[in-house]
């Protein structure tokens, strides 16, 4: 297995300095075998009314030079192509050559951002192949970078944007790129969040094409049966409103009544044409987030992967990690430093978890909890001073519990008081502040517990609140640790490799949908996404050895999410929210069916098929 590091260039979003900007990647080639074997099974066949250039041009159907003669001339190709016919094999060796020759990651993110425009099985089976090593760079951390830049790297469109100034014609719109097509998934933001680099205004469409490439990826959904979309309501990043080069709606955010409105016209089209999809929501601001999330959800299959991805993957890990430990859940004293989306999504997962599987109350869960935010932590006179959202109310701590606790100079209870304090066993970061957990902290916590378990999930790279060989280092081998952005391994004290668990949503999310599309469930329930942690938990490499990473590695991840998504729709039919008729002990075998994989199917030329 090969290794290497890539120095990110430091651009704009790169606020915290004392961290490294390292991206890491590796390199796990799947078997070729894997792939010849579901090249020469189940061959698709289509009936294609696209004939020469617009074949060519078309990621769906473009095959390159892996047209057949027969397809060459059924199609008007035999002039328009170089003569030899090539194997995908060969055209994935060729396009990874060229691949290389592109030094850094945002340069390898724009060649493969152009074969997805081009060629969309090539595509996936080259990233299928070099999936650890390309996951980095076609989703976080390099996706950050190309988002932050998207103005600047633009070329050419994908997906659907959706602008504010042209709501009236919203459904006109929606119609044009969508009427005659199935499509079981939508992912929207509305970029006021995109990962720990905020408010990237229509670049927001980078991460929802994203993340729907991570669910064929991962998750074997069909591409073409996948949306993205951007909802473009102006940006309030200064930077881009003054960039005469920014390509979407140079205008502030609208907020209030008329956002509102906007998102429920948007809503009410995909409830309207495509009743039975998944609507994916990622990176909304937090004020948003949580509000629409309980909105739709009960009207619709509705997920936000901020909170409930996040949440779902980080009760799979810490279910590992209690492994490790041989204790519970209900044993924990948890600390979450930011709770914005992703924090209060994992206090809630992690906290509904202790009620349903250790049977506890939810106020004595609660009560395992100290939250942290901008402003230290959250006491009851805090909330009541500053503007707290109503989910974090039933988290906070008496201030009897803090009247001797140390301030800093603006009155503040701060991390290293609370670890002082607290002796907590569970330390998540989800705070976007670089190196927040610092040494004197993650040292503190470590003499306070046998084996700290430390998350930090900030994304990308650089916001890691700790690098996790530096935890590693401090805690002399003693942290279980897992980050949201890929890093290599960290030295045990014995001089072996300690493997980082990644314990990003996208190790979770593209499961958990697949399950829910596959039951054609028309909710998402809590309970299909705890059944959906829990069978990700129970394949955690560390169950077999503590030495092993808390997750399972992201070369596993097609299988991994594969039984995530035979799980969660299992709990779908056990608890009446799919609408298959089958049988639970069926779902296997129709999930293998559905699953779509990178070959090349075998086209026929049909003026009534598809286009
Ligand atoms: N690993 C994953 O799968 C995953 C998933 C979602 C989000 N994230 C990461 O988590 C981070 C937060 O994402 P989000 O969607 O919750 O964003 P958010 O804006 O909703 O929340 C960020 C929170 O951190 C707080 N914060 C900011 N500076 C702080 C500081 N100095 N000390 C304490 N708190 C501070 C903010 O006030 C806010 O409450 C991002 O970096 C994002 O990339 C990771
Ligand atoms: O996008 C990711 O890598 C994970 C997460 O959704 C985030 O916002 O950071
Ligand atoms: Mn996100």
């Amino acid at each position: 297995m090969n290794s290497e590091l890539h120095h990110l260039p430091a651009s704009s979003f790169l606020r915290h300095r004392s961290v490294s900007f390292l991206s890491y990647s590796q390199t796990t080639t799947i078997p070729e075998q894997d792939l010849r074997d579901s090249m020469t099974e189940n061959i698709p066949q289509f009936h294609v009314a696209l004939r020469g250039d617009a074949i060519l041009v078309n990621p769906r159907f473009n095959k390159g030079t892996a047209f057949t003669i027969a397809e060459r001339k059924a199609f008007g190709l035999t002039a328009r192509l170089p003569s030899r016919v090539n194997t995908l094999d060969e055209q994935c060796k060729r396009a990874y050559i060229q691949l290389q020759m592109r030094e850094t990651p945002i340069t390898k993110n724009s060649f493969l951002q152009s074969l997805k425009e081009q060629n969309w099985v090539l595509y996936y089976s080259l990233v299928a192949r070099h999936l650890s090593e390309l996951v980095p760079i076609i989703y976080t951390p390099t996706e950050a970078e190309a988002i932050s830049n998207y103005s600047h790297l633009f070329r050419r469109s994908e997906g659907m944007y959706l602008t504010f100034v042209n709501q009236d014609s919203m459904e006109e719109d929606f119609l044009e790129q969508t009427k005659g097509r199935s499509i079981d998934l939508i992912v929207c933001s509305d970029a006021e969040a995109i990962l720990g680099i905020g408010d990237q205004g229509v670049g927001g469409i980078g991460i929802s094409a994203a993340k729907s490439v991570i669910y064929t990826l991962i998750g074997g959904m069909d591409p073409s049966r996948t949306l993205s979309v951007t909802l473009d309501v102006g940006t309030d990043n200064k930077n881009l409103l003054n960039d005469d080069q920014y390509v979407g709606w140079p205008h502030k955010r609208v907020r209030g009544e008329e956002y509102d409105k906007f998102v429920d016209d948007f809503v009410q089209l995909v409830r309207k044409y495509f009743p039975n999809s998944l609507l994916h929501f990622e990176d909304f601001g937090v004020t948003n987030a949580q509000r629409l999330l309980q909105r739709y959800r009960t009207t619709h299959s509705v997920f936000n992967d901020d909170i409930q991805g996040t949440g779902a993957v980080t009760l799979a890990c810490i279910m590992s990690a209690i492994g490790v430990t041989k204790s519970k859940l209900s044993a924990q004293r948890f600390i979450i430093f930011g709770v914005g989306s992703a924090g209060m999504g994992i206090a809630h997962q992690l906290r509904d978890a202790i009620v349903s599987i250790e049977g506890v109350s939810e106020s004595a869960a609660n009560e395992l909890f100290y939250l942290i935010d901008k402003d230290g932590l959250i006491t009851h006179s805090l909330a009541s001073t500053t503007s707290v959202r109503d989910e974090i109310l039933r988290f906070v701590r008496p201030d009897a519990e803090w009247k001797d606790a140390g301030r800093d100079e603006e009155g503040k209870v701060r991390l290293l008081e609370v670890v002082k304090r607290v002796r907590p066993t569970v330390l998540i970061g989800c705070s976007t502040c670089g190196g927040a957990f610092t040494e004197e902290v993650v040292k503190t916590m470590a003499a306070g517990c046998e084996r700290p378990i430390i998350l930090p999930l900030s994304n990308p790279s650089a916001l890691v609140e700790v690098d996790p060989r530096d935890a590693n280092e401090w805690t002399e081998g003693k942290a279980l640790l897992a980050t949201g952005s890929p890093f290599p391994p960290a030295k045990m004290p014995s001089g072996k490799d300690y493997a980082i668990a990644e314990c990003n949503n996208a190790l979770i999310y593209p499961g958990l949908g697949f399950g829910a599309i596959l039951a054609r469930s028309r909710r998402m329930t809590d309970t299909m996404i705890i059944a959906g942690a829990r069978r990700l938990a129970s394949l955690s490499p560390a169950r077999s050895d503590p030495d092993n990473a808390l997750l399972p590695d992201f070369s596993d991840a097609p299988r991994v999410n594969f039984e995530v998504g035979v799980a969660v729709a299992e709990q779908a039919i056990e608890e009446g929210s799919a609408g298959v008729e089958w049988r639970k002990e069926e779902v296997r075998e129709q999930a293998a069916k559905k699953v779509w994989k990178p070959i090349y199917g075998e086209y026929v030329f049909d003026e009534q098929g598809e286009r």
